[in-house]
């Protein structure tokens, strides 16, 4: 395992009471780079991200969050971690600029009005909407705000669950070119995903998940990176397995 790596998770356990859900998982994430965590529905993908913010105590291993354990010290892993939930929530009656300095003060950060115009435009936030309420805004322009926020924050760890879920084709590759940027500018990110087609184009490396510990880690080769038909098959048995 790399020591190094802002994710690092090694023999982790954890359960729900008598429910045991991950049975030794182990991933690592090094920064600038992509992972998706793949596996069927209960297979634990969420209790991972809950562990790596402290929201889930594990029962043994090891979870590293830039090196904090947010067993421990949940705060310090937290300051650490931007985190996009499959539904990001903002406040409905403030702009996206308001909501941005909120976000950000909540953290400590007072950004400069510049900084926060180009978090925006680097996000693909159209001007226009950067003073509107956010009452209106669709997914895509909601993660956009969220993504502008983590940009500012400039985290070593970004958390995505079920990103590209109910967006259309084009805010799924707008959303996917977004998050290529923010590994190119050094995040680790771990992506929980069901959308195979967006894993395949973003990921570096794509693990799956069954029975609580992961079954398959692919790592992207060539310019295919990785054989969708495969993958398809791949997942699709794990999937059976899980329901079976
Ligand atoms: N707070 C909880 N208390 C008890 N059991 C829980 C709790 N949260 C999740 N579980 C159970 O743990 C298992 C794993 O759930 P988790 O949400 O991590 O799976 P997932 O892979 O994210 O699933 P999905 O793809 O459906 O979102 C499931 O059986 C779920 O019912």
């Amino acid at each position: 395992m790399t020591e190094t790596a802002p994710i690092r998770i090694e023999d982790l356990v954890v359960d729900y009471g008598a429910d045991a859900v991950l049975t030794g998982l182990s991933l690592c994430v090094p920064a600038g780079s992509i992972t998706a965590l793949l596996g069927g529905n209960g297979a634990g993908k969420s209790t991972t991200l809950a562990t790596l913010l402290g929201f889930v105590r594990a029962r043994s291993g090891t979870v590293r969050v830039d090196g904090i354990d947010p067993g421990a010290d949940p705060d310090g892993a937290r300051r650490r971690i931007a985190y996009l939930p499959e539904n990001v929530a903002l406040y409905e009656h403030l702009s996206a600029s308001e909501n941005a300095e909120y976000l950000l003060a909540l953290s400590g950060e007072t950004p400069a009005r510049e900084a926060l115009c180009e978090a925006f435009r680097a996000a693909g936030l159209q001007e226009a909407a950067w003073s509107q309420r956010l009452a209106g805004f669709s997914k895509g322009m909601r993660q956009k705000v969220a993504i502008a926020v983590a940009l500012l924050r400039r985290t070593p760890v970004l958390l995505l669950d079920e990103p590209t879920s109910g967006l259309d084709p084009r805010a799924t590759a707008d959303f996917n070119a977004l998050v290529s940027a923010v590994r190119d500018r050094g995040a680790a990110i771990l992506m929980v995903t069901h959308d195979l087609l967006s894993a395949a184009n973003v990921a570096d490396r794509i693990c799956f998940l069954d029975a609580g510990r992961i079954v398959e880690d692919l790592e992207a080769e060539g310019p295919d990176r990785f054989d969708i038909r495969a993958l398809h098959r791949r997942f699709a048995v794990t999937e059976r397995a899980a329901a079976a």
